[in-house]
């Protein structure tokens, strides 16, 4: 049964953004009682259901007030916000947060034999894609006439299979469009995942205190996990040199070390990684015991 008090989270069922959602849900602390077969689950320690369905639902879902939040990518939101605009639907929604998964890019890609010199090179051509929205709109920023073709999957056979010339779907290592023969030559959309939320003011004060409470925590997963603990020995001679080594180290903690007059510990939080080439240059300067380690989470 619903019940419209508990927060409702749409989240892909199953596909590229499931896992991330789902791991992010799960570092915010909440609780998840996810039963495969079933379209919604509950859960245990907060006053949430998550519903889990297709990617392509989920904007419709948030915009039509059916969901209070949904994880989804940038790409198919656009593109179902570009659909409803087209049809004269209302397409309002709050981008609460931009994600650090689902990056990939909406790119236009010819065979590799197609003599592609510009965009212009598309006149009169059939593109296949599964986004003819957002297609059409490069189409007509860049003053070509093409005519999108939509498809809903196996995009990257339609030059094989003759049914248009070119594609525009969704690239991240490139290898999907290598193993068909094709080059990749406009990129047309940058994308990752966001969280977003209804916009329609129907929302209970009790939700939104608890999405209030959740933000906060997203930002902290991302800010840790994009975070390193470094702790090392340097001896004191040479504090400045170790600390201007050291990413974000403008005020590392300095503690004395038993038994040992010239040398201290030095404990840094640093929005980066240490790389290797940096790990070599302390040991160079004298440092010992060279630290690097995740942060599970933070905050303030
Ligand atoms: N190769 C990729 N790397 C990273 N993110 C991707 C990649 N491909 C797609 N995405 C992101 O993940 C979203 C979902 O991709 P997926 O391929 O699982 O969708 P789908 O096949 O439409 O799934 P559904 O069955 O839910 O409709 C995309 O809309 C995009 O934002
Ligand atoms: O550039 P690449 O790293 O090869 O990634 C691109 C591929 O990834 C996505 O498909 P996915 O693998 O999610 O499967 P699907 O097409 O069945 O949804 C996308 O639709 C591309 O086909
Ligand atoms: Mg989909």
């Amino acid at each position: 049964m619903s019940d419209s008090r508990r927060l409702r989270i749409a989240i892909q069922k199953s596909g590229r953004l499931s896992d991330d959602s789902i791991a992010l849900l799960k570092a915010i602390g909440i609780k998840l009682n996810i039963r495969d077969r079933l379209l919604i689950a509950h859960s245990t320690n907060e006053n949430i259901d998550l519903l889990r369905v297709r990617d392509d639902d989920i904007p419709g879902l948030v915009m039509d007030g059916v969901v209070d939040l949904g994880f989804i990518g940038e790409n198919e939101l656009e593109e179902k916000m570009l659909e409803r605009q087209a049809a004269g639907k209302a397409a309002d929604f709050e981008v609460l947060r931009r994600l650090d998964y689902g990056g990939c890019r909406l790119s236009i890609a010819v065979p590799n034999e197609f003599n592609y010199e510009s965009v212009k090179s598309l006149e009169g051509k059939k593109v296949a894609t599964t986004y003819p929205y957002l297609l059409e709109r490069f189409f007509k920023e860049s003053g070509v006439n093409a005519k999108a073709v939509m498809l809903t999957g196996s995009v990257e056979v339609a030059p094989r299979a003759g049914v248009a010339d070119a594609i525009c779907d969704l690239v991240s290592t490139g290898a999907t469009l290598e193993a068909n023969g094709l080059q990749e030559e406009e990129v047309i959309f940058r994308s990752k995942a966001v969280l977003i939320q209804r916009a329609d003011g129907e929302i209970s004060d009790e939700k939104q205190a608890l999405i209030n409470r959740l933000v906060p925590r997203i930002d902290g997963v991302i800010q840790a996990k994009e975070s390193k603990y470094i702790m090392l020995h340097a001896p004191k001679a040479y504090l400045e040199q170790v600390k201007s080594l050291l990413p974000g180290a403008e005020n590392p903690t300095v503690l004395p070390l038993a038994g040992a007059e010239d040398t201290v510990a030095i404990h840094v939080v640093s929005p980066e990684n240490l790389f290797w080439e940096t790990m070599e240059k302390l040991k160079a300067l004298g440092c010992s015991s060279i630290l690097v380690m995740p942060i599970e989470k933070m905050m303030g």
